[in-house]
């Protein structure tokens, strides 16, 4: 039934082509995100969303079809909850030090290299995270994960890619 529930929310979002593009994401996301007051944010931007849509278009149509956007959403869902556990003060941003528990929270095992670049790239300039750069942030590093796996057909931690397999890879993000 709930699925039956989703499937329609899909279907009015995404119009007849039945695949949501990054106009339309930025436009249900913004909706949500007046329901939740304590996610203080100026809302995403269309950047984002192109982004986010990049990442998370497995079968590469240029836009994310149902599978494509229940995953999403069902990631978004999750990482909300770890972003309100981890915003304490409820000012709707968390810090960088914070940021490294709520990234290992979600199961991501970074350096501490890697914490300071997610700060530089998503921190704002008080050295804080907004939901929607915190969210972004996230799609990015399921996405990164993701793709390596894919290429590391034996898992063992190696992957060999041309130029411009690694461009293929890093410009459609
Ligand atoms: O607080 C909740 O129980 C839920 S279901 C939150 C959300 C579930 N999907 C979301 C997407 C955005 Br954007 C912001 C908040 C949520
Ligand atoms: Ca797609």
């Amino acid at each position: 039934e709930e699925d039956r529930q989703f499937q329609n929310i899909f279907q009015q979002i995404a119009g007849d082509d039945m695949e949501i593009n990054a106009d339309e994401l930025r436009n249900v996301l913004n909706n949500v995100l007046k329901k939740h007051k304590d996610l203080k944010t100026e809302g995403f931007a269309l950047e984002s969303c192109r982004s986010m849509v990049a990442v998370m278009d497995t079968d590469g149509s240029g836009k994310i079809n149902l599978d494509e956007f229940r995953h999403l959403w069902d990631k978004i869902k999750s990482w909300q909850k770890i972003f309100k556990h981890y915003d304490t003060d409820h000012s709707g941003t968390i810090n960088s030090y914070e940021m490294r528990n709520a990234v290992e929270d979600a199961g991501f095992q970074l350096n501490n290299q890697l914490y300071d670049i997610i700060t530089m790239r998503y921190a704002d300039r008080h050295m804080n995270i907004q939901f929607d750069s915190f969210i972004c942030c996230f799609v990015r590093l399921e996405g990164m994960f993701r793709a390596f796996h894919a290429f590391d057909k034996d898992g063992d931690g190696i992957i060999k890619l041309n130029v411009l397999e690694w461009l293929q890879l890093t410009m459609y993000a």
